[in-house]
């Protein structure tokens, strides 16, 4: 092998109790693709943070094209030639593109127009440099902060989970830029959890599990299921199958619902009518910004409508428009928002508080007092059933890695037995393993009469779990499509807008 351009010695760091990483050892060759593959709190962003200097590690060495280095801060590894796109972008909404790129690159604005310019014709990250962030796609904001890591010029560009914000269109078009930086001398690091993609793009993978690395290979000599088995040291469960529908009450009804947010920054949502039986599945499909927010918030309670706006939404047949978040859930209402950390928990929070918020209905309080013991049992009992990686029901919320923190919600919620389920995103960040579990969960409890509502990116995840799939696409909701009489493809048209096109051409 040629000399690694990033080669880690016997990296250890631990969190109090937890040892995220325990003797690494990784080589990253120039001109290659790596992959980092893991389950939840494997241990593989701690990695990548150590790498970026962003943490230090407690033990072990880091050589950078053959020499020691000890990385004090993320500037000083961008001067090194070491980039990093995090998973949660970080540009300002309210600045233009190149107004983002100036707070990290120097350079006349001029200039930096032309570099944004150039640097998009060569890798295929068109992005117009004067536009404002807010107004751009998900797709296009990672374009940004992909040029913005390049205008740096790295020789190591490290990608956490790029992928799970990309509809599949966009997803192509990503790994053709990859390449093509790889071939022009730029070596990456990519984690993801989506074996199919690490496969197509990856010529190494390291696999960590519980901190420790497990496995070195090339991933295109190993099929998924292989490479699982090396993940979660088992072999991965079969989908759950689903029972016949039982056609059963409407549970949540939504009814030609207008609705003009006050934010100019978001979705107007028009005529959206959907229907969830007990028993069913609904999931809406769409990429994200065309009006799943202001759905949700709709949903949820989060957001009101006016009193004179009667007869729009009814949850087990009652008329709850008006209803706050709490109103909804005394009807036996549950949901999970897809933002963990500001929604669906509280970081500083320990995991017994977090419980708390939606659980306390569940006797976890008595005569207004919180009953500790009951609340420390329920906590306890929803780490164990979902598998719920961390120290103990003390853990504050903010230290889980981001898919153990997900299970965590998910399980809370369900475990309330509400009649109607709400999930944002099921299993967004969450592991291959910890994924089909979840999933199966969902379909067990729809063969139990739960009537669930699953909102998702992601149309393999929809397609294993859904009776019917809707397409949100500018804040229009497409007729119900029954799943098993419908090809993906035809699902993603819908979500680019590409059949509503269609038909008008045809009208
Ligand atoms: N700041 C922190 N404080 C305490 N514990 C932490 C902190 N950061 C990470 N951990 C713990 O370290 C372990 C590894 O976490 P890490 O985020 O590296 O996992 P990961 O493999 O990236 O997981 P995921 O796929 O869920 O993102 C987890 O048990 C996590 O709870």
């Amino acid at each position: 092998m040629t000399a690694p351009l990033l080669s880690l010695r016997g990296i250890s760091k631990s969190y109090g109790e937890v040892r995220a990483n325990q003797g690494v050892d990784l080589d990253v060759a120039p001109r290659s693709i790596h992959a980092i593959l893991g389950e939840n709190g494997a241990g593989k962003s701690t990695l990548m943070k150590l790498i970026y200097g962003v943490e230090q590690p407690d033990d072990g060495t880091v050589a950078w094209q053959g020499e020691i280095l000890s990385l004090a801060s993320p500037a000083e590894a961008r001067r090194k030639g070491i980039g990093m796109v995090f998973q949660h972008f970080s540009l300002f909404e309210t600045l233009t593109v190149v107004e983002n790129i100036q707070l990290v690159v120097q350079g006349r604005k001029a200039d930096l127009i032309d570099r944004v310019k150039a640097l998009g014709r060569d890798f295929g990250l068109e992005v117009d440099p004067l536009a404002d962030v807010h107004a751009l796609s998900v797709g296009e904001r990672q374009r940004v902060e992909i040029i913005r890591c390049l205008m740096t010029d790295p020789k190591l560009l490290i990608l956490d989970e790029p992928t799970s914000v990309l509809p599949p269109q966009s997803v192509g078009k990503l790994f053709e830029t990859l390449r093509r930086l790889r071939d022009g001398g730029v070596s990456i690091l990519f984690i993801s959890h989506k074996l199919d993609e690490i496969r197509a793009i990856c010529d190494r993978a390291t696999i960590l599990r519980a901190g420790r690395v497990t496995g070195n290979v090339d991933p295109r000599e190993h099929d998924a299921h292989d490479l699982a088995r090396m993940m979660i040291g088992r072999d991965m469960p079969e989908p759950m199958p689903a029972l016949p529908r039982s056609g059963g009450e409407k549970q949540l009804e939504i009814v030609g619902l207008d609705y003009r947010p006050d934010d100019p920054f978001a979705v107007p949502l028009s005529n959206i009518s959907l229907t969830v039986r007990a028993g069913e599945i609904l999931g809406i499909a769409g990429i994200s910004g065309n009006g799943q927010s202001e759905l949700s918030a709709l949903i949820s309670g989060e957001t009101r409508l006016p009193r004179e706006a009667t007869d729009r939404i009814f949850m087990m047949g009652q008329d709850v428009g008006t209803f706050g978040a709490a109103a909804r859930r005394r009807l036996g209402f549950a949901f999970v928002p897809e933002d963990r950390l500001g929604r669906g928990a509280v970081p500083e929070m320990s995991l017994v508080l977090n419980s708390l918020l939606t659980a306390h209905p569940l006797g976890l309080k008595r005569h207004g007092l919180v009953d500790r013991a009951k609340a420390a049992a329920f906590t306890k009992d929803c780490i164990r059933q979902y598998d719920v990686r961390t120290p103990g029901p003390e853990a504050e919320a903010g230290a889980l890695s981001g898919g153990n923190l997900q299970k965590f919600i998910v399980g809370r919620e369900i475990m309330l037995a509400p009649r109607l389920l709400f999930v944002a995103q099921p299993t967004w960040g969450v592991d291959i393993g910890a994924a089909s579990a979840i999933r199966r969960r969902l379909v067990a409890l729809r063969n139990e009469g739960m009537a669930i509502l699953v909102i998702s990116e992601e149309l393999e995840e929809l397609f294993e779990l859904c009776d019917f799939i809707q397409v949100l696409y500018h804040g229009t909701l497409s007729d119900p499509l029954v799943t098993r009489d419908t090809r993906p493809e035809e699902i993603g048209r819908y979500m680019i807008g590409a059949h509503s096109a269609a038909a008008k051409a045809l009208a």
